[in-house]
């Protein structure tokens, strides 16, 4: 059976500047990938997937989303495609002054106009029994931890169903065993919506829980692909130093 490209990325160029980051990206994610992005601090990998979203305009290059080159849109048709695409950023914070529900609420009627109390409060429900976390739905964000936060993130990134989910730093700040149980969520969702997404991540537990491929950026440039065991015993040391603390 044919794959079907969601993403397609070539020759991704953007500068800061006198700084080159992204010197010729080339990357596609087919429907259903699980793709983790490796680099090290620095190397491009926010800045590739907010051109990707068009939230960084590129120097150079082409980046078809569902075979819409992004690069060429105006702001209201890249929003409509970007509705079809769910956020998890790194400090992906809620709005502090609104409860649980109100902050999924919100995300929701701005996605989909017209939907009746009862159906808001019903996705709301949904979203939050997807992340164990139905119990919070009166709860205000400081009265989270921190990986009550990044549930809610993501119950408010899923409520919009997206086809496509990019994760930045999903575990970041949170110890180890909250930082697995993100990533066993992540899992979890992949599974259950066959989504296809993009993880960017240090973490490498949850670069093995997560990516059914993995892509390492260096020096601008997608330095080495393959699968989490094929590049955990590269012949590369440069790349096997990313799998050291496995
Ligand atoms: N808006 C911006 N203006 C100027 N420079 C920027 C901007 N955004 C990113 N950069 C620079 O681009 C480079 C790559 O940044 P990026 O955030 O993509 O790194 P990263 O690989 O995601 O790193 P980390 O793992 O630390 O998050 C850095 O040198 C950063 O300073």
């Amino acid at each position: 059976m044919q794959e079907q490209v969601l993403i397609n990325i070539e020759n991704l160029s953007k500068s800061f500047g006198k700084n080159k980051v992204l010197r010729g990206i080339n990357l596609t994610v087919n429907k259903g990938d699980n793709l983790v992005i490796l680099g090290r601090s620095g190397s491009g990998k926010s800045v590739t997937i907010k051109c990707l979203v068009g939230l960084l305009k590129v120097d150079k290059g082409k980046i078809e989303v569902f075979g819409t080159d992004v690069t060429e849109l105006n702001y209201k048709e890249l929003n409509k495609i970007r509705l079809r695409i769910g956020f998890l950023f790194q400090n992906g914070a809620l709005y502090d002054s609104m409860s649980v529900r109100d902050n999924l609420a919100f995300t929701l009627k701005h996605h989909t106009k017209d939907l009746s109390k009862e159906e808001v409060e019903k996705q709301i429900y949904e979203a939050l029994e997807n992340v164990g976390l139905e119990d919070a739905i009166d709860k205000m964000p400081s009265e989270l931890s921190g990986g009550m936060v990044k549930r809610i993130a993501l119950a408010r990134t899923l409520i919009i169903k997206p086809e496509i989910i990019l994760y930045d730093e999903p575990t970041a700040g949170l110890d180890t065993i909250t930082g697995k149980e993100i990533s066993e969520l992540i899992l979890s969702i992949q599974e259950k919506y066959k989504t296809t997404s993009i993880v960017i991540t240090h973490d490498i537990i949850c670069a093995k829980m997560t990516a059914n491929r993995i892509r390492i950026l260096k020096d601008g440039l997608i330095h080495v692909e393959g699968s989490f065991e094929e590049l955990k015993n590269s012949s590369d040391d440069w790349v096997r130093s990313f799998f050291e603390y496995e």
